[in-house]
């Protein structure tokens, strides 16, 4: 029966089903104990003043660099960091995540219409899905997830949205409007502090065709949290991701070698650099190799949105970083290229 087909790929129903152990290929290499995760406080920057040093007199000149280069120095120092005075309405970002909830508590059966293949390997991933075998013996990560488009509208196929529930659609819509505010301030920022155009970062990343894809990761309560990992260590393909955890923490970077939670701060969004930014900047800010804990009793949910160039764009050092002292670090190609080598690597891996 289909039901059955279905019943142990997700981990949510596994996790339903109650049991007590973590099965083998969830289970986690051993290693040292963790930080205490109230020592570390990811660097927090408010946004709150006027943005654009263009569209404001000197004053705001002042403060505009100053919060540019607490942007860059996280950047570089950490490749991670917390905004808060976003300018995202607290009610909003209450809504997506109400939204996300109530769509992985709906039922399997009607979950399972939206599912992605795990392993096609289409140009764009979307739906429901777990992924499976994320390492070369075949290790998984304890969750589920859901990936959509949400950026460019023209990009954006509706039909593979979750239908349920009904204000799913406009929510996500207007965050998406909201994260492209956040995420065109973040990437000025960036330009003014590599000494260049506001417009450069973006610009390289394709201007207006710059693409949102929004991932939802739900990641059931587990049996033994200390076995397990939510989402194995990676950094991210992307250029910026901006992620909206809920309240529960487990999100872990690797820093001095060490994996340390990111303590939770209420009201702030988390940005990580991904490996396009690396890349552009030629190796100045870092793609940060991160991973996540989950939790004994209670669901984690977090929702990246992965902020990419178009798949045909070729991404390589900004030239105007380069010079006889500065060589590339980094080869030029399509972001489409990247993507399949990233994952062929990974597949090499998995088969040596
Ligand atoms: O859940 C998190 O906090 C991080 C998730 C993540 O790293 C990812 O989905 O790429
Ligand atoms: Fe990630």
């Amino acid at each position: 029966m289909a039901m059955e087909k279905w019943a142990f790929n997700r981990v949510q129903t596994l996790a339903d089903s109650g049991i007590q152990t973590v099965p083998p290929q969830y289970v986690r290499p051993v290693e040292k104990a963790h930080h205490d995760p109230n020592s570390f406080q990811v660097p927090i920057i408010d946004l709150q003043l006027p943005f654009s040093p263009e569209k404001h007199d000197h004053i705001y000149k002042d403060q505009y660099d100053s919060i540019a280069a607490q942007i860059s120095s996280a950047a570089e120092s950490w490749g991670f960091f917390q905004i808060i005075n976003h300018g995202i309405p607290d009610e909003l970002l209450q809504r997506l995540q109400t939204a996300g909830r109530e769509f992985f508590d709906l039922p399997l059966e009607e979950k399972e219409p939206y599912a992605n293949l795990d392993g096609v390997t289409d140009d764009r991933f979307e739906g429901y899905g777990t992924k499976l075998k994320c390492t070369s013996d075949g290790r998984q990560g304890w969750s589920d997830f859901y990936f959509h488009m949400v950026w460019p509208p023209s990009l954006i196929d509706f039909n593979k949205w979750p239908k349920h529930p009904p204000f799913y659609r406009e929510v996500t819509e207007e965050y998406g409007r909201q994260v492209l505010g956040v995420v065109d301030k973040l990437l000025s920022a960036f330009s003014i502090n590599l000494g260049l155009e506001e417009s450069t970062v973006g610009n390289a990343l394709g201007g207006e065709n710059l693409e949102m894809e929004l991932k939802i990761n739900y990641y059931p309560a587990c049996p033994q949290p200390d076995m397990a990992l939510g989402v194995l260590p990676h950094t991210d393909m992307s250029a910026l991701t901006v992620l909206k955890p809920n309240d529960v923490p487990g999100l872990q970077i690797l820093r001095d070698n060490e994996w340390v939670t990111a303590k939770h701060v209420p009201d702030t969004l988390i940005i990580h650099i991904g490996d396009q930014l690396q890349t552009l900047s030629n190796g100045r800010y870092k793609s940060v190799l991160h991973r996540t804990l989950v939790s004994k009793d209670k669901v984690r949910m977090s929702w990246p949105v992965f902020c990419i160039p178009p798949l045909d764009l070729v991404v390589g050092p900004l030239k105007q970083l380069i010079d006889e002292n500065h060589p590339p670090l980094f080869d030029a190609m399509t972001y489409r290229e990247f993507k399949q080598r990233k994952k062929t690597k990974a597949k090499k891996q998995q088969s040596s």
